[in-house]
């Protein structure tokens, strides 16, 4: 757990070992306090050095234990580090890997920090809804002043061990034998006085306008994280370092934490947490794993189709150093093409060296730009991105099988059209995958890998795999119209459209998802995604008919609501940001900021008017309701129908790809938070109210879980043994 030694007689090395990151459990705290206490009484130790096990320093509490009562959790961080630093004989944290929350904690108590090249350091405490509750909140600001401190703490952003130098929160950086290094420093300051290196009896220095620069970052994060409530109790925390002494900011700290602990977000943060990581770990239902099935390795690949999306694709796979060739159908569009991918590897490639990767000067290197198929013979994949269009994937699937090597895989990054029609073309129906990126595809995180009815699970495994070389989070789903993300999209957009059309402002929905926590409200994000492009999946999906725009229209499609105003809208070339207007008006075409625009209230109100709409303004509680719980309702229709291996699944993609907040865990776990029971009565009532929104009747699944109270979600699956995956 943690082990001593001495090392010539003078110097002992406590070594942290709790595989595999060396987090920080009651048992690991334990032993690293009696290895403490052992050296401090040993009259033959004159310094100590602290590092971690196999590489890795420390990746903080054990996240694990969270939930066990605090009784059981042990002695506490916060009196080790206190211990480490008054100690008389000097303390050199040795930092290799990461030094994350309590193990950067750890290691501020120290007198000295030595970090290896690639280790990272930060206070992630913030992304699982605490805050750094063993003196980060108090120690970090008296190292490195009020605003680099704020930043790190309300953003729990990893710092490269070159930036922590920089901001002065480590002391050395080493390229090797980073303990050897922390040994020789912790020889040459025996003897010395530690007084300015025990950092809780340093004054915090303040810029004059200390109060300023934290309501601004109050307004910065009350944006960034809306609804979440430990990015302000960090800078609570903060701001109690900069009036009170170390010891009542620590107990402003220990209050912070624990207001924010008795409420669900920590609970809900931790759960995004570990079903990130689950989900990574697929299992099919023939049992055939990442333990059983070996990813084939992938050298070389190609992206077919240039557009937005598949610049990011071609980007990513840069980034990972992967050579690829991108092509394009003409000439024309392979130059837009080209020069898009080359501006986009140019700021990628000076955000990398601005993080001191220095190999990333050569980033641009594995990129060629082709217009031949041919070139495409001895790639290891292909990503085929070109738009949603059948006839087009099939064309260009059909020319790929007759090209390619037959150990290529071939990938569509459709994003809901189905795979195995695509795959029916081919010579290797069990190499077709979908791989379902987000735009913009070099910045988000999540990539739904679509399992289609000839996928081989070798295809699966190399597609996750390259999921993670990518800095991704694969989720497999199944091939359903519209995947899993868009399937439940699709519903909550077209649920927002029908509040419009009853009279209520797109602006107040927006505004009211936004306070909920989400990214963006649902017509800022259709404006985002293109207005036309959302029209056409509509279209192409039936979920309305094409004529419908111009026509005359019953607003209903096979008995289904439907509305006509996305087509409306395209028909008078208001496709969204693109086009300068969409729901909303922007400074130009391409432009980010939306302003409200008279001209579609106008609009709104006439339209309203002549198809006799029945009015019905609702609260912000109800839209809330309204739009989210179709959400939820489809996410255990998927469940029923076997398209995700579970509630986690559908958590983190929305987490990851559509910018559901994670203090709420996800649309599922946020309806185990409401309550089955709760969210089921609503949906009845509102599904009686308007039986033709088939997105309202609730799913048979919701219905029995709900019979049996309000099961936490991690026994959904075992209560109901009916819901199987049919991946
Ligand atoms: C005076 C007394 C008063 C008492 C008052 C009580 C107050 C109580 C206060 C409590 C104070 C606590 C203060 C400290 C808090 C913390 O430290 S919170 C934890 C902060 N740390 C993190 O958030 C780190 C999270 N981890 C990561 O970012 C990554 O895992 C990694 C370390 C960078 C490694 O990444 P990668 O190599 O990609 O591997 P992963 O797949 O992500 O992880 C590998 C496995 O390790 C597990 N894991 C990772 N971190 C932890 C952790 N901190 N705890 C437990 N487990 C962890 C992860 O789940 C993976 O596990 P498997 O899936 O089982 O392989």
């Amino acid at each position: 757990m943690a082990t001593f030694r001495h090392i010539c007689d003078s110097v002992a090395v406590i070594t942290l070992s709790n595989p595999p990151v060396n987090a920080l459990s009651s048992a690991l705290i334990q032993a690293l306090q009696k290895a403490l206490g052992e050296a401090i009484r040993d009259s033959a130790v004159e310094a100590i050095v602290i590092c971690g096990d196999k590489g890795k320093f420390c990746a903080g509490a054990d996240i694990r234990e969270f939930n066990k009562p605090s009784q059981k959790r042990g002695p506490h961080l916060l009196l080790l580090t206190d211990l480490i630093e008054s100690n008389k004989k000097p303390v050199v944290a040795a930092i290799e890997g990461v030094a994350l929350g309590g193990g950067l904690e750890l290691a501020l108590g120290c007198h000295y920090r030595v970090a290896h090249v690639q280790a990272r350091v930060g206070l992630p405490e913030v992304l699982l809804g605490i805050l750094p509750a063993a003196s980060g909140t108090q120690r970090l600001p008296r190292l490195i002043g009020i605003a680099a401190a704020l930043t790190l703490i309300t953003t729990g952003k990893y710092v490269p061990a070159r930036e922590a130098l920089k901001l002065g929160i480590v002391d050395k950086v080493v390229g090797e034998n980073t303990v050897d290094e922390a040994i020789r420093l912790a020889k040459k300051v025996i003897g010395q006085p530690l007084g300015s290196r025990q950092l809780s009896t340093l004054p915090v220095q303040c810029p004059p306008n200390v109060e300023a620069l934290l309501a601004e970052a109050m307004v910065k994060v009350k944006k960034q994280f809306r609804g979440a409530q430990s990015p302000q109790a960090c800078i609570e925390a903060v701001r109690a370092a900069v009036h009170l002494p170390y010891t009542e900011g620590i107990k402003k700290e220990q209050e912070l934490y624990q207001f924010l602990n008795a409420t669900h977000e920590p609970r809900a943060q931790q759960y995004a947490f570990f079903a990130e990581r689950e989900v990574a770990k697929w299992t099919l239902p023939s049992g055939a794993s990442w333990k059983t099935v070996s990813p084939q390795p992938i050298h070389t690949a190609a992206v077919i189709g240039l557009g937005t999306m598949g610049s990011g694709i071609v980007i990513s796979l840069a980034k990972a150093q992967i050579p690829v060739i991108a092509l394009e159908k003409d000439k024309k569009q392979l130059n837009i093409g080209s020069k898009a991918v080359i501006s986009l590897l140019d700021r990628e490639t000076l955000k990398m060296k601005q993080l001191g990767h220095t190999e990333a000067t050569n980033s641009l290197g594995p990129v060629r730009f082709t217009l031949d198929y041919g070139e495409l013979r001895d790639v290891d994949i292909v990503i085929e991105a070109v738009f949603e269009n059948m006839i087009l994937k099939k064309e260009i699937f059909r020319h790929l099988s007759g090209i390619c090597k037959p150990e290529a895989f071939l990938c569509t990054n459709t994003s809901g059209l189905d795979i195995d029609e695509i795959a029916s073309v081919t010579d290797r129906p069990q190499m077709i995958v979908g791989t379902h990126f987000y735009a913009p595809a070099h910045i988000m995180k999540l990539l739904e890998v679509v399992h289609g009815r000839y996928t081989s699970s070798i295809s699966i495994s190399t597609a996750m795999q390259l999921a993670k070389n990518l800095g991704k989070i694969g989720v497999l789903v199944g091939n359903c119209p519209l995947f899993v993300g868009n399937r439940l999209m699709v519903l909550y957009l077209q649920q927002a459209i029908f509040l419009v059309e009853e009279g209520n402002k797109l602006e107040e929905i927006d505004q009211t998802l936004e306070n909920f926590g989400l990214a963006m409200g649902p017509f800022q994000m259709m404006d985002l995604a293109g207005l036309d492009t959302l029209w056409g999946c509509h279209v192409e999906h039936g979920l309305a008919r094409p004529e419908q725009s111009s026509g005359i229209s019953t607003h209903h499609h096979s008995s289904k609501r439907y509305s006509q105003l996305l087509g409306i809208l395209c028909e008078k070339s208001r496709f969204g940001q693109k086009s300068g207007q969409g729901w909303y008006k922007y400074e130009k075409p391409g432009g980010r900021k939306a302003m409200s625009d008279p001209w579609l209230h106008n609009f709104l109100s006439e339209y309203h008017g002549v198809n006799n709409f029945k009015t019905q303004k609702i609260t912000q509680e109800k839209i809330i309701e309204w739009c989210l719980y179709v959400i939820i309702n489809e996410g255990f229709k998927v469940l029923e129908d076997g398209m995700a291996s579970g509630p986690e699944d559908i958590d983190v993609i929305y987490n990851s790809g559509y910018g559901w907040p994670k203090h709420t865990g996800g649309p599922m776990y946020y309806a185990s938070l409401v309550g089955l029971p709760v969210v089921l009565t609503k949906l009845e009532k509102y599904y009686e109210a308007n039986p033709d929104i088939p997105g309202l009747k609730p799913s048979s699944l919701l219905k029995n879980l709900a019979a049996l109270g309000n099961p936490p979600l991690k026994e959904w699956r075992a209560l109901l043994g009916s819901w199987s995956s049919k991946l």
